[in-house]
């Protein structure tokens, strides 16, 4: 897996690649590792999926439920703290590494929660078993002030480099953009792993192949099979 995410001068841009192994299988060749916590904060997951599914879905019914108490908006503090406490009182067995990030009242805010519950506030980040290549490429391209292309496009490269060097990672990047008004999700963002379209037409026609013998045989029943000599 490779997640990452940036603050950009009025957005933040989460990305992650779609790739879900168990073992060295590749057991889903577009999963969905972006999650919704609230309609201005997303949580991009790395661990076990179930896990990351599962914590960030209970955080968004939660952060719902107190935005309704206190009548307000929902913060990305308010997000953060609750998945810390979640996270930290079952001690690391609940594999979920997050990048948190959102927009809220107080502005922009990005943050890595480890499954251990500590966390990070950050202006740019990276997790995964792709975080090594990811981070090598905002650590040479990041800058503060981004604009809102640039960022997506930031992200994307530092995705693939994990797609294109994590063997964790593959297949497309998915990303999401979240500004002061609006979140704005790009399901397949882009796709450097598709396959071209097969240059011949495999299909051939009914007889093409000779038939040279038909031997049919007819349903061997146990009576038929007592009277029958086999040699062993
Ligand atoms: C008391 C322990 O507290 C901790 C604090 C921080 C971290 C941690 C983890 C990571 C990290 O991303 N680990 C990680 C790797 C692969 C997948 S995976 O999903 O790709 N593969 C598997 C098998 O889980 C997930 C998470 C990380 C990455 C970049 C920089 C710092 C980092 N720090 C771990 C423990």
């Amino acid at each position: 897996t490779t997640i990452v995410g940036v603050i950009a001068k009025d957005c933040i841009v989460l990305g992650a690649d779609t790739r879900a192994t168990a073992g060295p299988i590749i057991a889903d060749k577009n999963c969905r590792k972006l999650h919704l916590v609230s309609p201005n904060i997303w949580c991009a997951g790395a661990g076990t999926a179930a896990d990351t599914e599962f914590v960030t879905s209970m955080i968004s019914s939660n952060v719902e439920l107190h935005s309704m108490y206190v009548n307000r908006k929902p913060r990305v503090a308010t997000a953060l703290t609750m998945l810390k406490q979640h996270l930290f009182r079952y001690q690391g067995h609940i594999g979920a590494y997050l990048v948190l990030g959102g927009y809220d009242c107080k502005g922009p805010h990005l943050f890595t929660i480890a499954a251990h519950g500590s966390s990070d506030k950050l202006p740019y980040v990276a997790l995964g078993s792709g975080s090594l290549a990811a981070i090598s490429v905002l650590e040479t391209k990041y800058k503060s002030n981004l604009e809102r292309h640039e960022a997506m496009e930031l992200v994307r490269e530092a995705i693939e480099a994990g797609i294109f060097n994590d063997l964790g990672s593959g297949s497309n990047c998915d990303l999401v953009v979240i500004d002061n008004e609006k979140a704005t999700p790009y399901r397949g963002y882009s796709k450097p792993n598709e396959r071209a379209k097969k240059e011949q037409n495999y299909k051939y026609e009914r007889g093409t192949t000779a038939v040279l013998r038909e031997d049919i045989h007819k349903f061997v029943t146990v009576e038929t099979l007592d009277e029958m000599e086999v040699d062993v």
